[in-house]
């Protein structure tokens, strides 16, 4: 989109939830800076009056903030020259019932911008587009059926003349896709599945590529017994980038229906894969998988941050793709054929595998921590990382300065037992209860740590209590924000993680720290308000250690240093 193209380069807004196309998070304003940060203040405060987790961030375009919350999905436009005045408020009309079939808390991840809309994707799967200026309905769209656990609390992205968007419902047996809806009037321009039929998942048998050869026919199909495909999971819920230059778009998806891996024989392809499809057609160019047959649920579904230039072993990288997957291997890639450069382990407590086979890029499986060794019904603990992964959903950063990426992470691991599932429309298909906890030795649940791409390496590492859930951001101030599910927003010095500011929001904080400008002065924002997996025990008042898909043990301790709550903060330095 010619728009966004232009608008991305413009540090003082803030135009899409992912700051660039490329999932950088990074931002050249550095009034704030690693000499200044510490007079660092809150300038002003807006509550979104809705409770559960807030993930996401504002968006900032021109003199107006969109701010977005949780189901009910409100959406905000705030006068920035008349800071938290609302300009205009939409609230859409959804069945409370949706709340019953999101696995992992009500939240949504913001809303998309682009040639004077705003698009939302409901968490009923509604795609909405409203007029920015005005907040009324352009048009909208069902993209899904919740009555079958198909959810939405994805950001959509705009490319050209589309608005893409995915889905949610691993764990209902929703069968992933992602579909193009044209931006003009929201009809339909194509959709892709990650499991099916070649025609479904737009695969070419002779072009699509695996590691560099062609998929061949029924790549999918042939990977599942029987029926069970359609069943097969690998949704879409996590973020997209986008390669203008190439015209691709990259996501992952994410977990193979059933979480019990003894009920579904083969490698349930193209669940836990990253996918590389063109953005006018859907066609795939290459996919990779890094988990076949999953056994932890390891969606394959955070960000792709697509960085150029990159030397890896003496070989020069134009154009390269870096991913921190759930499975705890980070994943450096060339973007223009799926070619796989490194793939290390970003916390040195996974166990689950021993390393990547870099010709087969399969993962070698350590028994002792398969989930299906011993069959149905035997709990297998002491598995690294616990089914959130080394990192879930929340986004890292990149900084072009550094060429470091500063990476959320959870330092969490579960003990795994299977058991047998029927699949009802609607209903839990999940088949494994879990336990969580930190690795054996640590008493820390989270890292925040700094990633060098080209040699898979941890530069440095910083512990913190709970798994760090919010999305990073890096500045050319030469430090780096993000969250904890305590609620402090904290500044790091991107040389060694040495902590210069931290203050304490009125909740834990999932969302996404930005930066903007607003005549001539600097400010970084930041939603608060605890909840998503790692907080649904507070979020959706459960209280027994198992609930929550074990996430609810893992993470009791929360309530002794927040409660629930959405509030925006908006920060600044002092005048
Ligand atoms: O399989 C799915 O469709 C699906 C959806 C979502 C979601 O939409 O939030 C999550 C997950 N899976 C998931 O596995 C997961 O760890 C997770 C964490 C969160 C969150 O926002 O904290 N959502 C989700």
């Amino acid at each position: 989109n010619q728009e966004l193209l232009r608008l991305q380069r413009d540090p003082n807004q803030w135009v899409m939830p992912t700051g660039n196309y490329a999932n950088w998070r990074y931002s050249e304003l550095n009034q704030i800076n690693r000499d200044t940060v510490k007079n660092l203040r809150p300038s002003w405060q807006f509550s979104t009056g809705v409770l559960r987790g807030h993930e996401g961030g504002p968006l900032v375009i021109g003199d107006v903030m969109y701010v977005h919350t949780p189901f009910p999905n409100r959406v905000f436009a705030l006068d920035l020259n008349n800071p938290g005045r609302a300009l205009w408020r939409y609230e859409p009309s959804q069945d409370p019932s949706v709340i019953g079939v999101m696995c992992c808390d009500t939240v949504n991840r913001g809303p998309a911008y682009a040639d004077g809309k705003i698009i939302l994707s409901q968490a009923d799967t509604t795609l909405v587009a409203l007029d920015a200026k005005t907040g009324k309905e352009l048009w909208k769209v069902r993209n899904g059926d919740p009555a079958k656990g198909e959810t939405s609390t994805m950001a959509p992205m705009v490319f050209g003349d589309k608005v893409l968007v995915g889905i949610s419902g691993g764990e209902y047996g929703v069968r992933g896709h992602v579909t193009a809806y044209n931006l003009r009037d929201g009809s339909q321009a194509w959709r892709a599945y990650s499991v099916g039929t070649d025609e479904d998942i737009k695969f070419d048998p002779q072009k699509t590529t695996h590691m560099g050869r062609p998929v061949g026919a029924n790549s999918s199909i042939s990977s599942w017994q029987g029926d069970q495909w359609k069943l097969g999971g690998g949704t879409t819920w996590g973020w997209f980038s986008y390669d203008p230059d190439l015209n691709l778009v990259y996501y992952g998806s994410g977990n193979p229906g059933t979480w019990n891996p003894t009920q579904r024989p083969g490698d349930n392809k193209w669940s836990m894969t990253i996918f590389a499809r063109d953005a006018n057609t859907g066609q795939a160019r290459w996919v990779y998988q890094m988990t076949p047959h999953d056994e932890w649920d390891y969606d394959g579904v955070n960000e792709m941050i697509l960085v150029d230039n990159l030397t890896v072993r003496g070989q020069r990288v134009a154009k390269a793709l870096v991913h921190f997957d759930r499975n705890g291997f980070a994943y450096t890639i060339n973007r223009e054929n799926g070619q796989l450069l490194v793939a290390e382990k970003f916390d040195p407590a996974v166990n689950w595998a021993s390393h990547v086979d870099m010709e087969t890029g399969r993962p070698q499986v350590v028994r002792e921590f398969s989930t299906r060794a011993g069959g149905e019904d035997k709990n297998v603990q002491n598995i690294c990382p616990a089914a959130l992964g080394t990192k879930d959903q929340q986004p890292a950063a990149f900084s072009p300065k550094t060429g470091m990426f500063y990476v959320p992470t959870n330092h969490v691991c579960m003990d795994y037992e299977p058991f047998r599932v029927s699949y009802t429309a609607g209903q839990p298909y999940v088949g494994a209860t879990l336990s969580m906890y930190p690795p054996k030795g640590s008493d820390n649940l989270g890292n925040f740590i700094a990633w060098d791409a080209a040699a898979g390496k941890i530069v440095w590492s910083k512990p913190e209590r709970f798994s760090v859930w919010s999305g990073a951001l890096a500045t050319a101030g030469d430090i780096v924000f993000y969250g904890t599910l305590e609620g402090h927003l904290k500044a790091v010095d991107k040389r060694d993680g040495k902590e210069l500011f931290s203050y304490r929001t009125p909740s834990g904080i999932i969302g996404n720290v930005n930066t903007f400008s607003h005549r001539g002065k600097q400010y970084v924002a930041v939603l608060s308000g605890v909840g998503g997996w790692a907080g649904i025990g507070m979020a959706a008042g459960l209280t027994n250690d198992s609930e929550g898909l074990g996430a609810v043990g893992a993470y009791k301790s929360l309530s002794d240093y927040t409660q629930l709550g959405g509030v925006l903060t908006v920060f600044a330095l002092p005048d």
